[in-house]
């Protein structure tokens, strides 16, 4: 059986080398003679799955992308050919998730504001709104969460409508990118919606980047107006609208899903997928090949609640680190360069903190690995 996977999804040798042949690709160079033996095919978001690269191809039986989004895969077709296929739902919200609780962290500091006093808006209550709804009620921080499909369908959750969100201090932003249907979240944030937001409110983009309308945004900015920005995703990506980078308070490369845990969650998914698939049983786990992590902690300076939280949120991910790099780098290396090498990042589990404070049940509760 040849297996071919695309060469930027971690442990995949440990998973799959003993389903056959492993061949690896770089994702965005993949043609229809490379793949036209495969058996089993494995992505990440930058391959488009369709006829055009698969037309060459009679053997294949399965196709399994290693992330939450499927937006690059032609579905239909793949059932026309009866392949069978999977994402990785939630491998990588935790990782979103403490993204954007590092990036409000950084913006408090930065902008002065008290986070207790705001409201964030959540736009989509998937895995990683939800995950993030979770964190925000751990330290007691207000949230409206915007779903209509999820409402329609029975979810037991308080929702309100995108008007209601767009009045929210902060704007949180976790849809699929979808066109053409009652729900669809192409430019969701256009030119009339980006408008209507003042310059004390914050957008952050960690989903899709053609969800906002990224030319609009940019005039809105060079005249001085609109929201603080916080955008990891792109229209366009690889080639983006590099103006708009100076006008952002943080900016990253479509990395905010990229903790160690969440790729690697989203290869595991993929290799249970398989394995149910092939009937062969689920031997390998991930929590056996995770290193132990190397964090260090800084010595916290206050004793007030949410000053100790941002401390241990910064010592596992300050989202600092991944703007700078950005910033500096991407005049040099491409955007897909700067996600390729992206240095190791773990998850707040992956810092073991002792049970001795106060405050250690909100550590917890925003998922920190407190031992008693
Ligand atoms: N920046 C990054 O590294 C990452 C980006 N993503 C992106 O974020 C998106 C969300 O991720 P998950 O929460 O894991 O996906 P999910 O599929 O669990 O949740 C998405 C939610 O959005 C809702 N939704 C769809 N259209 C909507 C609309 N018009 N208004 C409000 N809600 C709507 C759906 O009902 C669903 O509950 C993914 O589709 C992916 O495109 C996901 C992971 C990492
Ligand atoms: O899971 C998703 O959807 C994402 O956006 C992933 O973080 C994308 O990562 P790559 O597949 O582009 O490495």
């Amino acid at each position: 059986m040849k297996i071919f996977y695309d060469e930027n999804i971690p442990y995949a040798k440990e998973f799959f080398s003993d389903f056959g042949e492993l061949v690896p690709f770089a994702g965005r160079e993949l043609t229809a003679e490379q793949v036209k033996e495969a058996d089993v095919l494995l992505v990440r978001s930058i391959t488009q799955v369709n006829e055009q690269l698969l037309h060459l191809n009679t053997t294949l039986k399965f196709v399994g992308t290693a992330t939450i989004g499927f937006d690059h895969i032609d579905q239909a077709y793949l059932q026309q050919r009866g392949i069978v296929f999977t994402n990785a739902p939630g491998c990588n919200a935790i990782s979103v998730a403490e993204y954007v609780l590092s990036a409000l962290m950084v913006l408090v500091e930065r902008l002065n504001v008290n986070l207790i006093t705001k409201t964030v808006g959540i736009v989509g209550a998937g895995n990683t709104g939800t995950r993030l709804s979770e964190k925000l009620e751990a330290l007691g921080i207000n949230y409206l969460l915007c779903d209509p499909i999820l409402k329609k369908a029975g979810d037991s959750r308080k929702f309100c409508s995108l008007d209601e969100i767009r009045k929210c201090d902060i704007i949180s932003l976790h849809v699929p990118i979808t066109k053409n249907n009652k729900h669809s979240t192409f430019h969701m944030f256009d030119q009339l919606v980006l408008a209507e937001l003042s310059n004390k409110q914050i957008l952050i983009n960690a989903c899709r980047g053609e969800v906002i309308d990224n030319q609009a945004l940019l005039q809105l900015k060079k005249n001085n107006k609109g929201p603080h920005l916080v955008l990891d995703v792109w229209e366009n990506e690889p080639n983006i609208l590099t103006e708009l980078i100076p006008y952002c308070q943080l900016t990253t490369a479509h990395i905010a899903g990229y903790s160690l845990e969440g790729k690697s969650r989203g290869t595991e998914m993929l290799y249970q997928a398989l394995s149910k698939l092939l009937n062969k049983p689920v031997e390998m786990q991930l929590g056996k090949i995770l290193p132990k992590a190397e964090i260090t902690c800084k010595n916290q300076l206050s004793d007030n609640i949410l000053d100790i939280v941002k401390q241990r949120i910064f010592d596992v991910y300050d989202v600092r680190r991944d703007d700078e790099i950005f910033r500096e780098q991407l005049n040099i290396k491409s955007f897909d360069y700067l996600r390729k090498n992206y240095p190791v990042r773990r998850e707040f589990s992956a810092l073991e903190l002792s049970a001795q404070q106060c405050w250690s049940e909100t550590l917890k509760n925003l998922g920190f690995n407190v031992k008693s």
